[in-house]
């Protein structure tokens, strides 16, 4: 692809295979997880989210989304139990969302959109780091929390409040002392799936872990979200807004359901 890749209408997701042929490959993400067609399976071990406020680091709009980056050289920020086996750490998180609340996850629930997604990057330690790991069939695990419009999310808001500081692309500044457990629902009940990375280069090293109960947040915070740029300060300002990959083809791929 000659120019770099997006979401608008020459390097959007159809687009994307020019690039990236894998894009077309076995195991995509995200899907439509149909809860009536999961399998579930008593065998799955209960999630293991422990995270140190102290790793969190910094937050930087890097042209696609906003992310949260974690330092990621100890096991003080670690994803167990679960799907996977042995221990993943926390390297960063980031969200997709639509143009308008009614759209913006990646994953879908029997075709039903959520306004955003959060996604929580875990990378296996059984590598020595996140950019080995990244390209490793069981590399990375990633969990997905879906944003549901309803009332403001207070926890959410130390992270809306950091925006303004990172309005365009390149942007970053220190994010300091944040523990993500606050952006977990209640019930860490999830489908999981082996998927891909729903950015290019579309790696399909992703144990996917989706969290069955959404999170909430208000319109107004979404907006705010919206309020960030695809592109530098200084350039013809294009909105943050629709950064999600639609739902890609299960092909020869079960969906496993931890509860019933
Ligand atoms: O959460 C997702 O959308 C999956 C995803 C996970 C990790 C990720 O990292 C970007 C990255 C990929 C390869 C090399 C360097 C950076 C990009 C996407
Ligand atoms: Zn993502």
């Amino acid at each position: 692809m000659s120019h770099s890749w997006g979401y608008g209408p020459s390097n959007g997701p159809d687009k994307w295979v020019e690039g990236f042929p894998i894009a077309d490959g076995p195991r995509q993400s995200p899907i439509d997880i149909v809860p009536g067609q999961a399998d579930f399976d008593s065998a799955l071990q209960a999630l293991s989210l422990k995270y140190d406020a102290a790793t969190s680091k910094s937050i930087i709009n890097n042209g696609h989304t906003f992310q949260v980056d974690f330092g990621d050289d100890s096991d003080s920020s670690t994803l167990t139990g679960g799907p996977i086996s042995g221990t993943y750490r926390l390297r960063q998180f980031h969200f997709h969302w639509g143009g308008a609340d009614d759209r913006g996850s990646e994953h879908t629930i029997a075709g039903t959109k959520y306004a955003a997604e959060l996604h929580l990057v875990h990378w296996n330690t059984k590598y020595p780091s996140f950019g080995d790991a990244v390209s490793q069939p069981d590399g990375l695990a990633v969990v997905g929390v879906f944003l549901q419009i309803g009332d403001d999310n207070s926890q959410l808001q130390t992270v809306v409040d950091a925006l303004d500081a990172i309005k365009g692309k390149g942007q970053q500044t220190t994010f300091e002392n944040f523990d993500p457990t606050v952006l977990l629902p209640g019930s860490l009940d999830y489908w999981t799936y082996l998927g891909s990375l729903t950015t290019p280069p579309l790696l399909e090293s992703v144990t996917w872990i989706v969290l069955k109960e959404p999170i909430s947040v208000s319109s107004g915070q979404m907006t705010k979200f919206r309020s960030l740029l695809f592109t530098p300060e200084g350039d013809e300002p294009s909105c943050m807004m629709d950064n999600y990959r639609p739902p890609q083809p299960l092909k020869d791929r079960k969906v496993r359901a931890s509860f019933q």
